[in-house]
């Protein structure tokens, strides 16, 4: 497809412990599961789809993917499908974000490519405060400040493999563990380019976030597919 080879990298081997739904990557929205729309979504972008999957599951039959059996963590997960690979380049995407636009898979795969590493992030919009002990969410202990500069982190993240594949055998050796890839990268002085994500991108994560996508499935479906593709 490319003259350098790129691959997506899904870690959909999360037990979907918050969501309460068995494994969270087999959880349907409208009919497709949220690892089947996010696989669907990347294909048309990438060389080869792989997918981490918890042990003893196989792969939906609509999944055009190979599969590779996932970690403890996510953090392990993402390296099995690292040493599964030998594309140039890679995207790393949550199976629980079901709803990608091509055009931020085509800007991270483009800032991968020119510097190396790159994630998909929007500006923090809302006030941020952290919370010590008392009462059912803990009492509102400090606010953040300065809220300028902060950005929520989503996923793809694209990256030069080898870059990536480095840091996360440093972070093994280490016992270091990140809650992302480009933390990964970020940890060794690597530098990592921040692209423009989407409201529409966000994860699966309660209960409440599968409402919100049951909601948003409808509309997403019939712009995106009905289209020709994501
Ligand atoms: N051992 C793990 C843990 C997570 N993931 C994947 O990483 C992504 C982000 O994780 P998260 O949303 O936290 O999913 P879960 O770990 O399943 O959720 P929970 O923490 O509620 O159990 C998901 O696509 C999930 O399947 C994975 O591949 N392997
Ligand atoms: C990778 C990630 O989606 C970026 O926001 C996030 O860090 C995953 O976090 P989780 O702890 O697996 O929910």
């Amino acid at each position: 497809m490319t003259a350098v080879r790129v691959a997506a990298l899904i870690p959909a081997a999360g037990s979907g412990t918050r969501l309460g739904l068995g494994p969270k990557a087999f959880v349907e929205v409208a009919g497709r599961s949220l690892l089947g729309r996010s696989a669907a979504a990347l294909a048309p972008h990438v060389d080869e789809v792989l997918v981490a999957l918890p042990a003893g599951l196989d792969l939906p039959g609509d999944v055009p993917a190979r599969a590779v059996t996932g970690g403890d963590t996510r953090q392990a997960s993402v390296l099995a499908l690292l040493r599964a690979t030998d594309a140039e380049v890679v995207l790393v995407h949550d199976a629980a974000r079901p709803f990608l636009p091509g055009a931020v898979v085509g800007a991270v795969t483009t800032a991968a490519r020119e510097v190396g590493a790159a994630t998909a992030a929007l500006p923090v919009a809302d006030t941020l405060v952290r919370a010590g002990p008392g009462g059912d969410c803990g009492t509102l202990w400090g606010t953040l400040t300065p809220r300028e500069g902060l950005w929520a982190v989503q996923t793809p993240q694209g990256f030069r493999r080898d870059l990536l594949l480095a840091a996360h055998e440093a972070a093994l050796a280490d016992g270091f563990a990140a809650t992302d890839d480009a933390g990964l990268i970020a940890r060794t002085g690597g530098a990592v380019r921040l692209v423009p994500g989407d409201a529409r991108l966000f994860k699966v994560t309660t209960p409440g976030d599968l409402a919100l996508a049951q909601a948003l499935a409808p509309t997403w479906d019939g712009q995106v597919w009905d289209a020709g593709g994501a």
